[in-house]
């Protein structure tokens, strides 16, 4: 697989990318889309929120932190982008925690995400919450639950999935894509997994909703993370935007671990 054309292509497209996301990675995010060759724009207000989506080649929604404002705006931005046809991910922080979060959850997948990007229980806990039948959230560690839970809000809901840990998944139709970059260290910093998720914003707005592209950055993104493994958590989330930055086609391709097969 020839994947480094899709990060090119991204550096070269240096999408806009529409962000209404969570007060802890807010400025993470935004730092890991300017490293990677996109734009961000945070902005939540009901009041400029269609216009935003208008003018960006991709909306984020992250709902780690909520509150009536932002999901008034999250919903309203969802609704604009469905009738666009503008690609857009949502990461389900904390799903199947609190009742307002699945709430929420269910109300924006009737805007059907191009993505859905979560942790294994997340994933587990969307599909429960969708009333999907799953094992239930306590499985949710086992990531094949978590990608049979995949599997079917896929088929139900027709978005692609992708499920971040040891091993990434990225569910689309009739394939998956294993991704096994990364380092354990990475989930000791808050706020890597909203940072993937809003890079895959980027490569939404670049190449739309195309399974190799969005896989490539989940591994682009892994491989970041290897290189930037320091002494400890500290050092490993500021340096990770330096690899953001600057790993060329030979670090990529000699790091990539990647498999697909069809399902
Ligand atoms: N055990 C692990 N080994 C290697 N990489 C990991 C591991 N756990 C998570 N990662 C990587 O860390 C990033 C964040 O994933 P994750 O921690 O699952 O997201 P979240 O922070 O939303 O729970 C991803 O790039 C993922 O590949
Ligand atoms: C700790 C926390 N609480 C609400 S949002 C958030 C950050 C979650 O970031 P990530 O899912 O990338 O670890
Ligand atoms: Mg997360």
């Amino acid at each position: 697989m020839k994947l480094w054309k899709h990060i090119e292509h991204l550096r070269n497209t240096a999408p806009l990318v529409h962000n209404i996301t969570n007060f802890v990675v807010m400025n993470n995010s935004a730092n890991a889309l300017l490293a990677i060759g996109a734009s961000p724009i945070m902005a939540h207000a009901k009041e400029e929120v269609p216009e935003m989506v208008k003018i960006s080649n991709a909306l984020v929604i992250n709902i780690g932190t909520l509150d009536p404002t932002f999901i008034e705006g999250m919903l309203l931005a969802a609704k604009t982008a469905h009738e666009l046809g503008k690609p857009w991910i949502l990461d389900p922080v904390g799903a199947g925690v609190s009742h307002l979060r699945n709430s929420t959850i269910q109300k924006l997948l009737e805007y059907h995400p191009t993505v859905i990007r979560g942790n294994a229980s997340e994933v587990v806990a969307v599909s429960s919450a969708t009333g999907i039948k799953s094992k239930g959230v306590d499985s949710s560690m086992n990531s094949s639950d978590a990608v049979e839970s995949g599997k079917e809000l896929h088929k139900n809901l027709g978005t692609i999935v992708c499920i971040s840990g040891a091993t990434d998944y990225l569910i689309s139709k009739g394939q998956i894509f294993e991704i096994q970059n990364g380092d354990p260290m990475m989930t000791k910093v808050t706020g890597l997994g909203c940072s993937l998720s809003a890079v895959l914003g980027a490569v939404l707005g670049a190449s739309g909703a195309d399974p190799e592209a969005i896989a490539s950055v989940v591994a682009y993104f892994g491989i970041s993370g290897e290189l930037a493994k320091g002494l400890g958590p500290g050092s490993l989330q500021v340096q990770l935007l330096d690899h953001l930055y600057s790993i060329d086609q030979s670090t990529f391709e000699n790091r990539l671990k990647i498999c697909s097969y069809t399902w």
